[in-house]
């Protein structure tokens, strides 16, 4: 009999019933269960296997009991499956891993080593080694790498002929794809050490900023922070300041109450606060909030109540605030464009995603990542990539960041001759991107917020070809013929918010920045068609 069965974990106490519901699923894993069984004797240590959705499909020792029920997500192994790292806890409860655990008061670990499985280039389970006594810390050190190395070899190599064994580890995951950490792709150092911040503070209610270029992913970081966090299972509501009319923008937040617009909705409607109560509510491009509403934001935050527009009664909320912006928000304060209470208020926890130009090893990982989802879109394997495309790949600055590499990806793969992805099929989309080099990226990041809307020049400032005086010949022209091609996108795919929607697509930038330039140019008429944007006028 196993020294170490009297260590079970306390959660592997659980209810019976919940054990009788997952019996298919420990069936598919019946030889799974028998490795670790032998693996563990072999070793004489503890293992044991949690799938996707925690759920523990296999175990020895002290985890013999646990097999059936569901791991709290804030143990190392929970850490090692979200944030998809190996991790060797020497020090229980000091470790990072362990900092948010809710079983430190139970715990028995003297050590523990928790390794990620990955199939198929996507993490599915996670094995974790357990010492409970010094001889055991040894073995851990020793050996628990290269056991996890085989289970790992076994469930690959398994996972190749019984995709049920697959579907048994992806458990509900599969359905949703992926989540938290795990759609986030890239190892670089910057990329390692955001993913740590991530998983620091999901757990946490404190407001978090989050700054970087245009299409870097910080959408993908905040909705990490929401899955990650003890507000997964309720709302997750975005919303673009940038992209929705400022006349509306006001009663989205807020809400109206009944009778306060001509035409506005009988009864009145919630605002997207009211709509997130109890989950998280992302602000993105929260620098293009109109400085009249970052008032009404910074006393709705400070106060925890929301009142709708037009109305008197007010909502109290219990929302995440999650904030996100492509300028430096602390720059746009400092020259008056953003309210500076209002950045120390959603600053709380400032995260950065760094720009893709300054992480080239993420940028083949990517690559894959993205060529193996759109061929798989297409019902074929992933093709083999030619090392001169990856090369390209690495060498082009990115200005769009992972959201311009990922439509590379896309074409690559659709318009591709042979069976491979070569750089002759992109070749000329790299020679056509670099002809265009004022693309979102660089522009948002790197210049203060200087906006050159054409009304706001004043002819002094401006010569005889109506370019402005302080401006280069080439970066006039190139402004000119940006806003040539927005206004023929704007005109092909109509004024309409899709048809707005489809042009930013086309043109590889995200709405809010097609709104931005909109605004910059002083293509302003593009508004006008907005869904429900003219018509509606407060009445008091
Ligand atoms: N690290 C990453 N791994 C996988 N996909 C990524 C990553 N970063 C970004 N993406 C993808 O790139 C696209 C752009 O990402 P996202 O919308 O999160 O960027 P963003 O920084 O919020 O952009 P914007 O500032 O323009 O709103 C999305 O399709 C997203 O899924």
């Amino acid at each position: 009999m196993n020294k170490n069965r009297h260590y079970a974990p306390s959660w592997a106490l659980g209810p019976e019933g919940q054990k009788a519901t997952v019996l298919s699923t420990l069936e598919v894993c019946h030889d799974l269960q028998q490795l670790v069984r032998i693996l563990s004797r072999l070793a004489d240590i503890d293992l044991y296997i949690i799938n996707s959705d925690y759920l523990c499909v296999a175990g020895s020792g002290a985890y013999e009991a646990a097999v059936g029920c569901i791991s709290p997500r804030d143990t190392a192994i929970g850490y090692s499956l979200a944030s998809g790292r190996p991790t060797l806890v020497a020090d229980p409860r000091a470790h990072v891993a362990c900092r948010d655990c809710s079983q430190q008061l139970t715990c028995r670990d003297l050590a523990n080593y928790t390794a990620p499985i990955a199939v198929r280039d996507k993490i599915v389970a996670a094995v974790q080694a357990v010492a409970f006594d010094a001889p055991q810390c040894e073995i851990l050190q020793n050996k628990a790498a290269d056991l996890a190395e085989a289970i790992t070899l076994f469930l690959v190599q398994s996972c190749e002929t019984d995709a049920r064994l697959l579907t048994a580890l992806t458990g509900n995951r599969a359905e949703i794809d992926s989540a938290g950490l795990e759609r986030i792709v890239g190892e670089s150092p910057a990329m390692r050490s955001l993913k740590d911040d991530i998983m620091r503070c999901a757990p946490l209610d404190s407001t978090v900023l989050i700054q970087g270029e245009s299409g870097t992913g910080k959408e993908l970081v905040a909705q990490a922070l929401h899955e990650l966090s003890p507000r997964a299972s309720s709302p997750f509501v975005a919303v673009n300041c940038g992209a929705i009319p400022e006349s509306i923008i006001e009663s989205e937040l807020f809400g109206y109450a009944s009778g306060t617009f001509t035409g506005a909705q009988r009864g009145g409607k919630p605002g997207l606060f009211e709509h997130a109560d109890g989950g998280t509510l992302f602000l993105d491009e929260i620098a293009e909030l109109p400085l009249q509403l970052q008032v009404k934001l910074l006393r709705v935050l400070q106060e925890r109540k929301v009142m709708r527009l037009g109305g008197r009664k007010e909502y109290p909320f219990d929302v995440h605030i999650i904030a996100a912006a492509n300028v430096d928000v602390a720059k746009q304060a400092r020259n008056g464009l953003f309210r500076q209470d209002l950045y120390y208020r959603l600053s709380v926890i400032p995260l950065h995603v760094p720009a893709l130009r300054d992480r080239d090893k993420d940028i083949e990982l990517l690559v894959y990542h993205f060529a193996r989802l759109y061929a798989r879109r297409r019902g074929e394997p992933l093709p083999s990539i030619d090392p001169e495309l990856i090369k390209r790949f690495i060498s082009y600055s990115w200005p769009g960041n992972v959201r311009e590499l990922k439509n590379f990806v896309e074409y690559g793969i659709n318009f591709r001759k042979g069976l491979s992805l070569d750089l002759a099929t992109l070749e000329e989309r790299f020679v056509d991107a670099e002809k265009t080099p004022d693309k979102p990226g660089y522009e948002q990041w790197s210049m203060e917020k200087s906006i050159t809307c054409p009304g706001s020049i004043t002819p002094a400032n401006v010569d005889n070809s109506g370019k402005p005086e302080n401006q280069t010949e080439a970066s006039w022209e190139q402004e000119r013929s940006e806003q040539k091609v927005i206004k023929q996108a704007l005109s092909r795919f109509g004024y309409t918010l899709e048809g707005k929607r489809r042009a930013a697509e086309e043109l590889d930038m995200s709405l809010a920045t097609l709104y931005r330039k909109i605004k910059r140019y002083g293509l302003l008429d593009a508004y006008r068609y907005d869904v429900g944007s003219s018509e509606s006028t407060i009445k008091n």
